[in-house]
């Protein structure tokens, strides 16, 4: 790299993906020093408009203007929540790192510090998550769900009220990591616990993508890398891929990486680790649902997802996407 090439980390404008950029351009200013960082702002349709995602093209809206700004040149490097991300690879484009993730859950906050069983028959729950609205009405708890939109201090609004906004809502499920990377996760009122609720494939990760071609930029970005958790997206996103679901489909895919023989360093090896994957796929109704889980080595994460998906397939998981596939 010469000395002179500033870096172009691109970002959309939500207060989400600036705090997630952030913290991959200080990420990258510490492991190489000298390094010169600039944030650029990208406005993308996902933003700007209110439209249900399902209407505009599910969250890889908010996806394709970074990776076109990318492509032409206009930035270098592009941040994203890794589970906005559409499946099928982009030519041009690499996943030059996946940075340690954060808490995948997904979190309730309620009026009242209510947990899900706490709420009463009839409550309210927003969200704008196909799969959380099925996994919620699987739950039978007598929920009434509603769908939002809108950023996260919106959605919080909906429940604690904001300036001159009064609440609306008993509760909204959102993400813990993007409340807790922009310092709201003292408002949970729960952890859902993943055997009640598995998360988004990737949710809690981070996707850094540059030009296939930038040699110089690939290796820096390199040691931004966590193998484990490179590894447990991998498997979920080939299950994703593998059901043929689109982001907004009402599946969800936790992978747990766990120690087989107490010795290893997983940094150097990934050899002595294996990879637990859980899988749902849910009816938009919550009339059913099929969950499965599967386990192997580390290195077998792209095939663990794809064999998972296939016995979900198998006890009736394409019927119960529908139309939401
Ligand atoms: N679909 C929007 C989106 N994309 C990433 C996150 C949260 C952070 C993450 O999962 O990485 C959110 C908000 C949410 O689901 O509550």
């Amino acid at each position: 790299m010469t000395a002179t090439r500033t870096i172009r980390v691109g970002t959309r404008a939500s207060l989400l993906a600036r705090t997630q950029t952030d913290t991959v351009v200080n990420a990258l200013a510490a492991a190489t020093p000298g390094l010169a960082v600039d944030t650029v702002l990208v406005s993308t349709q996902g933003d700007r408009s209110g439209a249900p995602l399902e209407q505009i093209g599910g969250t890889g809206v908010f996806v394709s203007a970074l990776r076109d700004a990318l492509l032409a040149g206009d930035i270098d490097v592009a941040v994203h929540s890794y589970k906005d991300l559409p499946t099928a690879p982009v030519a041009g484009i690499a996943l030059a790192a996946v940075p340690l993730r954060q808490d995948p859950r997904d979190a309730l906050v309620a009026r009242d510090e209510l947990t899900l069983l706490e709420l009463p028959v009839g409550a309210t729950v927003g969200t704008g998550s196909p799969r959380r609205a099925a996994q919620l009405r699987a739950m039978d708890l007598g929920l009434d769900i509603v769908s939002i939109r809108g950023n996260v201090d919106t959605r919080l609004g909906r429940v604690l009220g904001s300036t001159g906004v009064a609440p609306d809502l008993d509760a909204v499920v959102l993400a813990v990591a993007g409340l807790q990377r922009l310092s709201r996760a003292h408002l949970v009122t729960e952890l859902i616990d993943p055997m009640q609720m598995l998360p988004a494939a990737a949710q809690g990760a981070l996707a850094i993508e540059c030009r296939a071609d930038d040699a110089d930029l690939l290796a820096t970005l390199a040691g931004l890398d966590d193998h484990a958790t490179r590894s447990a997206v991998t498997a979920e996103r080939s299950l994703l891929a593998a059901l043929e679901a689109g982001c907004t489909a009402p599946v969800g895919a936790l992978a747990d990486v766990v120690e087989t023989d107490g010795s290893d360093d997983l940094a150097s090896s990934g050899s002595g680790w294996d990879i637990y994957l859980r899988g749902s796929v849910t009816a938009i109704d919550g009339s059913d649902a099929v969950r499965l889980s599967i386990s192997g080595p580390l290195d077998t994460a792209e095939e663990l997802g794809r064999r998972l998906a296939a016995d979900l397939i198998d006890l009736g998981a394409t019927t119960m996407m529908g139309s939401s596939k």
